[in-house]
C-alpha cells in the first residue's frame, strides 16, 4: 500500500445539481492498495492509522482525479491545426485524406503511439475514442493502448457514402469486422468496445442496421456518433432520411440511442431531441475548441440541462485543437460567458466535472473512476507547473485550492503536468527540466 500525500480535489457530488460539490483537501491523503483506493481524507489521519505504509509526498502541486475524454478521433493526430473552413469542407481537406492512409498498418502504428501518448501526457487516463476506417488499425490502437495502460473505448468508424471510396464498406463487411473487434478487444485489460457510424450523412439504413445488429448480440458495447454539429450536415441528413423525424431520429430508429450512448457536438439540437435524449438517458459530448475552430456554433449548456441531457467533455482531436481537457474546459467556460443570458455560468468545480466524473458516468464506468471516493481506481493526474512558469507564479499566490484549480484551468498546458496514474500504475512522469545552459 501507498499513502499519496497531496492537495487533491474532486467532484463526487454533481455541482450542476448539488452546492459545494467541489471536495477539497488541501492536506490530504490518499491510501491506495492494488490500485484501489481504500481510504482518503486528511493526511494526518490516514498517517496515524498506516504509521508504517511508504508515503509518496506530491505537495506543491494539484492531484486530480484524471480526465476522460468523451470524443477525440485516433487518425486526426497530425492534422491539428487545420483551420479556416467549415466542417464538410474541413472533412474533405484535411480529415479524410489523413484517414484514407490508416490502410498502412505501419502508418497507424506510428500514430497510435502519438495518440496514446499524447492523451496520457495531457493528464487524460479515459478515452472514448472515435478509431479508423481500417478494422486493421483499430487492432493497432487497442495494442498500443494496451501497451501503456490507457483506458480506452473504442471501435471501427463505418460508413458506406459520400466520404472517400477507400473509407467505404457494405453493412455485411461491417457488422463481420466489427464482431471480430468486439470478441478480441472489448472487456480486454481496460479495453472496451463502441459501436461507431461516422454520422447518419455518412451511413446508409442498412450501416445502421449493421450497427444495431452487434449491439443487440453484445449488449455490453457502447455506442458513440456525432449529431448536430453544422446546420449544413443537419440539412444534409434531414434530406438523406426524409422519414425521420429529426437527425436523432436517424439513429432511434435503428435502436441505437440508449443510456450508453455518447453523441458529440449536439450544437443545433430540437426541443424534441432534447426530450428523447433526456428520456434515453443519452450524453452529448460537448466539444468547444472544435466547434469554435469549425465555426460549428455556441453550445445549448443551458437547454441540455434543462432538458435533463447530460453533459460530458471532449477534445474531438484534429477538428479540436489539442488534447488537454484543461482547455476544453477553459473554451467551455468562454462560450457559456459569450451566451450572456442564455448562457450557464461555469465554476472551476464544473469544470472539473465535465472533465472528469461527467465522462465516467456518459460511459458508464461511474462506479469505476471519475473520482476520488473510496472503492475508486487510482487514476489521477499531477499537476506541478515547471518553476518559474508563469501558471508556478500564479499558483504560488492563489489564496485557495479553488483559485488554484481555477488558475489551472485558465492557463494550464500538457507541460504542466508532472505525473499521471491509472488504476495505481505510473503511466507518465515528466522528465527533470534539462538543467538551463549558463548564459555566457
Ligand atoms: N468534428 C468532426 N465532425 C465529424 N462528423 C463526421 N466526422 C467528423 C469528424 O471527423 N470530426
Ligand atoms: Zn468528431
Amino acid at each position: 500500500m501507498t499513502i499519496y500525500r497531496a492537495t487533491y480535489l474532486h467532484t463526487p457530488a454533481n455541482p450542476f445539481e448539488a452546492d459545494q460539490a467541489l471536495n477539497i483537501q488541501e492536506d490530504g491523503g490518499l491510501l491506495v492498495q492494488n490500485g484501489r483506493i481504500v481510504q482518503s481524507g486528511p493526511y494526518a489521519d490516514l498517517r496515524a492509522a498506516h504509521p508504517a505504509e511508504p508515503v509518496e509526498d506530491l505537495r506543491g502541486g494539484l492531484l486530480l482525479p484524471g480526465f476522460v475524454d468523451t470524443h477525440v478521433h485516433f487518425p486526426q493526430v497530425r492534422i491539428i491545426g487545420g483551420l479556416g473552413v467549415p466542417l464538410l469542407d474541413w472533412l474533405d481537406r484535411y480529415a479524410l485524406p489523413e484517414e484514407a492512409k490508416f490502410g498502412d498498418d505501419a502508418y497507424a502504428a506510428a500514430v497510435a503511439r502519438e495518440f496514446v501518448a499524447g492523451l496520457t501526457r495531457s493528464g487524460t487516463t479515459t478515452a472514448l475514442v472515435f478509431g479508423s476506417h481500417f478494422a486493421s488499425a483499430v487492432d493497432v490502437l487497442f495494442q498500443e493502448a494496451s501497451r501503456v495502460g490507457l483506458r480506452t473505448v473504442a471501435g471501427q468508424v463505418v460508413s458506406d457514402r459520400m466520404l472517400r471510396p477507400e473509407l467505404h464498406t457494405t453493412p455485411e463487411r461491417a457488422y463481420q469486422e466489427g464482431r471480430a473487434l468486439i470478441e478480441k478487444w472489448h472487456g480486454t485489460g481496460r479495453n472496451l468496445y463502441a459501436v461507431t457510424p461516422r454520422f447518419s450523412l455518412s451511413a446508409s439504413e442498412g450501416i445502421l442496421e449493421s450497427c444495431a445488429a452487434l449491439m443487440n448480440e453484445f449488449p455490453d458495447v457502447r455506442f458513440t456518433s456525432h449529431i448536430n454539429e453544422n446546420l449544413k450536415e443537419i440539412e444534409t441528413v434531414r434530406e438523406l432520411f426524409p422519414e425521420s423525424r429529426d437527425y436523432l431520429d436517424t439513429y432511434e430508429r435503428a435502436g441505437l440511442i440508449l443510456r450508453r450512448s455518447v453523441l458529440a457536438h449536439n450544437v443545433h439540437p430540437s426541443e424534441r431531441e432534447l426530450g428523447a435524449m433526456a428520456a434515453h438517458g443519452c450524453t452529448a459530448a460537448h466539444c468547444p475548441c472544435s466547434n469554435a475552430a469549425l465555426g460549428s456554433g455556441l453550445f445549448p449548456l443551458k437547454r441540455h440541462l434543462k432538458a435533463g441531457v447530460p453533459v460530458s467533455l471532449g477534445s474531438d482531436v484534429g477538428g479540436g485543437t489539442g488534447f488537454s481537457l484543461l482547455k476544453e474546459g477553459l473554451q467551455a467556460y468562454f462560450m457559456q460567458q459569450l451566451l450572456g443570458a442564455d448562457g450557464e455560468p461555469l465554476s472551476p468545480a464544473h469544470l472539473l466535472y465535465l472533465c472528469t466524473r461527467a465522462g465516467a458516468q456518459a460511459l458508464g464506468l461511474e462506479g469505476e473512476i471519475g473520482d476520488f471516493s473510496v472503492g475508486k481506481a487510482f487514476d489521477a493526474v499531477l499537476f506541478r507547473p515547471p518553476v518559474g512558469s508563469t501558471l508556478h507564479t500564479v499558483l504560488q499566490h492563489a489564496h485557495t485550492p479553488e483559485r488554484a484549480l481555477a488558475s489551472l484551468f485558465a492557463s494550464g498546458t500538457q507541460s504542466d503536468v508532472e505525473s499521471v496514474w491509472i488504476a495505481g500504475e505510473g503511466i507518465y512522469s515528466r522528465s527533470p527540466a534539462p538543467e538551463a545552459a549558463p548564459l555566457i
